[in-house]
């Protein structure tokens, strides 16, 4: 699998993470070895030692079977931890780790050698390690103090993500002398978001990153992407020793092209997303679309499953959150509209639920490992198909994980098919339908099919929603919801109008003065643009536009 073998990293480290994998053992440079070792003892046909045709092929195939056991070591989970010594292998033993896997074993070599690296594998692969291991070994090795300042960096590009990486790495270091922070405190590693971090690197004096050894950059694709490139660039001025590294990045330096290792795993796999993934999706128009998904949202809530729903922009995800708290549906939001206290807190309560919904915008969809997602749901399209590939990424995680996921679509949203097909990405079709679906399987029309809203005060509740999601206005919401309460209350079985506060009459004002300054609500949803009102560095919907 490794195309690119690079020179530097051929012998296994002498450093004790050698312990961790045997596994500078890549697969080419067994096979060198093997050779190596085969001419030395005088094998091969064609120096005169006697052994004829015959011998030598079988010895090959000998060899080939060798190797294929390799392969599927690798693939069924790579390098055996059991044995491993050291620090950093306890830790991991404790994490229940057995294993490492293939990126994890292909990359580390390569990194503990000191050579840069750039991995891809795919989502759920277990990326996180292969970098955090050997930046953790290579401070252990240097005797890494704290007077030497900041010795490692990680960027990644979501706070949520920053958090999460801090949290593997506390666990990986907890028996290390080294310290780690999320961007602030004198210490050793520092795990932070691009702007964050340059804003420390311009402002805080005592930021102490001359002996910097090594920096992470987590998700690069999505770093070096347009909004961070700037960022990128004046933390790469600042940063002397990776000066080079920008160089690469930003300048397709060949010779710098030429040293970088780069350790690809299931590059050559024809589908991006995993097996145990079901995916489907389902052409609903636009005034049903909100049924579909409270209809679906009641089963979740039954069956006490978890699931995370994307929605285009932050103000379709409050106004959803928002109406769906208010039909008696409880559901968290995470968006970047959020305060940052509220983000986190929200994020570390659904990572430890067992079952809950959360309503979020990408700003979830990248690198988050939330335990025991059961479904994702796609009330927007995502913006291209690698947006589709991180949003499904957040189920069926790991080693035997499971879970679905459902698209929706609007009949003029179609042609986004088209762009997953040719990204090898294939959605089976669940047809919507009005009446409910006696079949119980496939699982997918069963919920979509299901007729689940339409009682009598709950088709009123929808009723009043389309009149408001048609009048563009957060106030009518108010105004026509403050007229149903009472019947809707009453469906859910309340005597009384529960108390939501929604805080609509403030927030319509607000409304009101931000029409003002940009000519139009703020939520901007409406038939003609269903995603909500983006910010201005938002692509269009590829799907739509
Ligand atoms: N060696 C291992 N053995 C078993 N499970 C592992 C191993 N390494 C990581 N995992 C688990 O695999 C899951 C995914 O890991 P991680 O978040 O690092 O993936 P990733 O490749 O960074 O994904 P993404 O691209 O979505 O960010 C995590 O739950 C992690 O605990």
């Amino acid at each position: 699998m490794d195309r690119k073998p690079c020179t530097r990293s051929a012998q296994p480290s002498k450093n004790p993470v050698d312990a961790l994998p045997e596994s500078g053992s890549d697969e080419w440079m067994q096979k060198a070895k093997r050779k190596g070792k085969r001419k030395r003892e005088g094998g091969g046909g064609m120096d005169g030692t006697g052994k004829d045709d015959n011998l030598e092929e079988e010895e090959e195939k000998k060899e080939e079977e060798e190797e294929k056991k390799e392969k599927k070591k690798k693939k069924t989970g790579g390098e055996k931890l059991k044995k491993a010594r050291g620090l950093t292998a306890k830790a991991i033993r404790e994490m229940n780790y057995t294993h490492l896997t293939e990126i994890q074993a292909r990359s580390i070599p390569h990194l503990m050698e000191q050579s840069d690296v750039m991995g891809s594998a795919r989502t759920g692969s277990g990326k996180t390690l292969a970098f955090l291991i050997p930046a953790i070994e290579l401070l252990r090795s240097s005797h890494f103090l704290p007077r030497n300042g900041t010795g490692v960096i990680v960027i990644c590009p979501t706070r949520e993500l920053a958090i999460q990486t801090h949290n593997v790495a506390k666990e990986l270091m907890k028996y290390h002398s080294q310290t780690l922070g999320c961007v602030i405190g004198g210490t050793n590693m520092r795990i932070a978001t691009p702007g964050r971090l340059l804003d420390h690197l311009r402002r805080t004096s005592s930021f102490n990153y001359k002996s910097l050894k090594c920096l992470i950059i987590d998700e690069a694709d999505r770093i070096l992407e347009q909004n961070f490139e700037e960022d990128m660039k004046q933390i790469f001025k600042r940063l002397p020793q990776v000066e080079d590294f920008a160089n690469f990045t930003f300048r397709r330096n060949e010779e710098r092209q030429r040293k970088l290792v780069y350790v690809g795993v299931d590059d050559s796999e024809i589908k991006p997303t995993v097996e145990c993934l079901q995916q489907g999706y389902c052409v609903i128009p636009s005034e049903k679309r909100f049924l579909v998904l409270y209809a679906f949202l009641r089963v979740i809530v039954r069956e006490k499953q978890k699931v995370m729903v994307f929605f285009s922009s932050c103000s379709s995800v409050k106004f959803h959150a928002d109406l769906l708290n208010f039909l008696g549906i409880q559901c968290d939001n995470i968006h970047g509209h959020l305060k940052q206290q509220k983000r986190t807190s929200t994020f570390f309560r659904f990572l430890k639920e067992k079952e809950g919904i959360l309503l979020c915008t990408n700003v979830a969809a990248r690198g988050l490992d939330i335990p025991d997602v059961d479904y994702i749901v796609q009330y927007d399209p995502p913006d291209d198909p690698k947006d589709y590939i991180h949003r499904v990424s957040r189920t069926a995680r790991g080693d035997k994980g499971k879970g679905s996921a459902l698209l929706f679509l609007l009949p003029e949203e179609l042609k986004l098919l088209i762009h997953l097909q040719v990204a090898n990405i294939s959605l089976t079709e669940y047809e919507f339908r009005e009446k409910r679906v006696q079949k119980l399987q496939p699982r997918f029309e069963y919920i979509v099919g299901g007729n689940y809203l339409l009682n009598e005060s709950a088709k009123e509740a929808y009723r009043s929603y389309l009149l408001a999601y048609n009048s563009h206005s957060m106030k009518d919401i108010f105004d026509i919801h403050r007229l149903d309460l009472k019947k809707v209350a009453a469906s859910f079985g309340f005597k009384d109008l529960p108390k939501v506060s929604l805080n609509l009459e403030s927030s319509a004002l607000k409304h009101r003065k931000m029409r003002k300054v940009h000519g139009g609500w703020r939520h901007g949803i409406g038939p003609s643009n269903p995603y909500g009102r983006r910010g201005g560095y938002d692509r269009r919907q590829l799907a739509r536009f």
